[in-house]
């Protein structure tokens, strides 16, 4: 056993299936000095405190009435589009990329101006408890790197990416396919040389609307050029005109979602934002790839994309977690995504989700509290291919943690006598804010 170097005393919740809450009313969580979690131990079942708190060296944290929680695991977020949020609200998504998107974006074409505004993105995902963050860029190549920079000097957990774009975009924020594939090539070898776990590439086609076919194949064969394969992100069956345009575009391909897979990008490593409207076939696809599909509830609902389906894909056995989608949602906040993942699953539950057209197949329950909390841990950090890393606090893992204080002084939350854990920690979930979030640890160390 490494030895203990810290041991922090309160109350620990934490998911370690779907649906399956852990809550431990006074746990003893042992982490090693590299940030490893040692030990967690029910200290109720303890015979003595010795059997918990006595390792020569460690320093013991007294949490108080404080909740120990993993970090929140954002699958899907643009950090240049922090720059607009709360805007562009009223339209749908090819008119907002093309009116708000695009053209801010192409700010990030200067690294200095990009340095500063995703110092402020990364800062803003942290304070609201994001412990791990998988971000696309831009396609701007320094800038990107720059927010590697930035993500592995504020300590947050990052995957990132830089965004490819050959076709269908605007003059001033698109590429020519060999540059393309040329720097992301350089970005990889750029991410990897830092040689730190926290920090990893992604591969990003933006979607197949932006990206050539030639360039799709170069960067499946990229992909899979490496051992494991560098993770795949981008977005699927968002939008119904996005969708239509895809077909138009790939009549060689049955589906949209096919026209990944025939170019390599499909794998177990890759995980597809929103996948709405994507039908059966479609979705066997995803499950036997064992690609993850990423809910991003609030921007389903700001862009008037459509409603998830999520038991449905959880049924299916397709690996499923949350998202902000920062800023086709309109906040950073895993709490909001957790909320509105459960108002999108009522919805579906009362016969308004998007399967209306695509088939229910009967009994519908809607996500409870717990799901999806654990969606936004566990589940993310499954599709994310971090299941052994970080999500809970299972032995081994990293201690990716957040310090709850429901009596925060300014907070949105009241605490009543008699409530017990369970109710506080729905209260955090349903009412909480960042000020509730006192505490952020991202492998042992703190970064709020
Ligand atoms: N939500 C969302 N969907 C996209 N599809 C292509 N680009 C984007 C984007 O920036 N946000």
């Amino acid at each position: 056993m490494a030895k203990p170097s810290r041991i922090y005393l309160g109350t620990v919740i934490h998911s370690l299936s779907l649906g399956c809450l852990e809550v431990i009313e006074r746990a003893a969580v042992a982490v090693d000095k590299s940030g490893r979690i040692v030990f967690v131990k029910d200290t109720s079942k303890c015979a003595t405190t010795a059997d918990y708190i006595d390792f020569p060296g460690a320093e013991v944290v007294e949490l108080g009435a404080r909740i120990l929680i993993p970090g929140f695991i954002d699958g899907h977020a643009h950090a240049p589009q922090q720059t607009f949020l709360g805007t562009g609200m009223h339209l749908p998504l090819l008119k907002w990329l093309e009116a708000y998107t695009f053209p801010k974006e192409a700010k990030f074409s200067d690294p200095v101006y990009a340095a500063a505004h995703y110092r402020t993105a990364v800062k803003r995902h942290l304070f609201n408890g994001t412990t791990t963050c998988s971000y696309f860029a831009t396609i701007h190549l320094e800038s990107t790197k720059a927010l590697v920079d930035i993500v592995l000097e504020l300590g947050q957990r990052g995957l990132v990416g830089k965004v490819n774009m050959d076709r269908n975009s605007p003059p001033f924020l698109i590429e020519e396919t060999d540059t393309s594939l040329k720097d992301t090539q350089t970005f990889i070898d750029y991410v990897l040389t830092k040689n730190n776990p926290l920090v990893q590439p992604v591969i990003t086609p933006r979607f197949i609307p932006s990206v050539t076919s030639p360039l799709l194949t170069g960067l499946g064969q990229l992909s899979i050029s490496h051992t494991p394969p560098i993770r795949v992100q981008s977005h699927l069956s968002e939008n119904r005109n996005e969708i239509a345009w895809v077909l138009q575009m790939h009549p060689e391909n049955p589906t949209y979602t096919s026209v990944y897979d025939s170019h390599g990008l499909l794998h177990d490593r890759s995980y597809m934002a929103h996948c709405i409207w994507c039908t059966q076939s479609e979705r066997d696809l995803l499950q036997s790839r064992s690609t993850g599909v990423i809910h991003c509830p609030n921007s389903n609902f700001s862009l008037s994309s459509g409603i998830l389906n999520v038991r449905r894909l959880l049924r299916e056995g397709i690996k499923v977690g949350l998202g902000t989608d920062v800023s086709g949602g309109y906040t950073p906040s895993m709490l909001d995504a957790i909320r509105q993942a459960v108002i999108a699953s009522k919805m579906v539950s009362i016969g308004q989700g998007s399967d209306a057209e695509t088939g229910n197949e009967g009994e519908y329950d809607a996500l409870s509290y717990a799901e999806a909390f654990h969606l936004a841990t566990m589940g993310s950090a499954e599709c994310l291919s971090l299941g052994d890393t970080v999500g809970n606090f299972l032995e081994g893992k990293d201690f990716d943690a957040l310090v709850l204080n429901l009596r925060a002084e300014g907070s949105p939350v009241d605490v009543f006598d008699g409530d017990s854990t369970l109710e506080l920690f729905q209260r955090f979930l349903f009412v909480g804010d960042d000020r509730n979030i006192e505490q952020v640890y991202v492998a042992g160390k703190r970064c709020k």
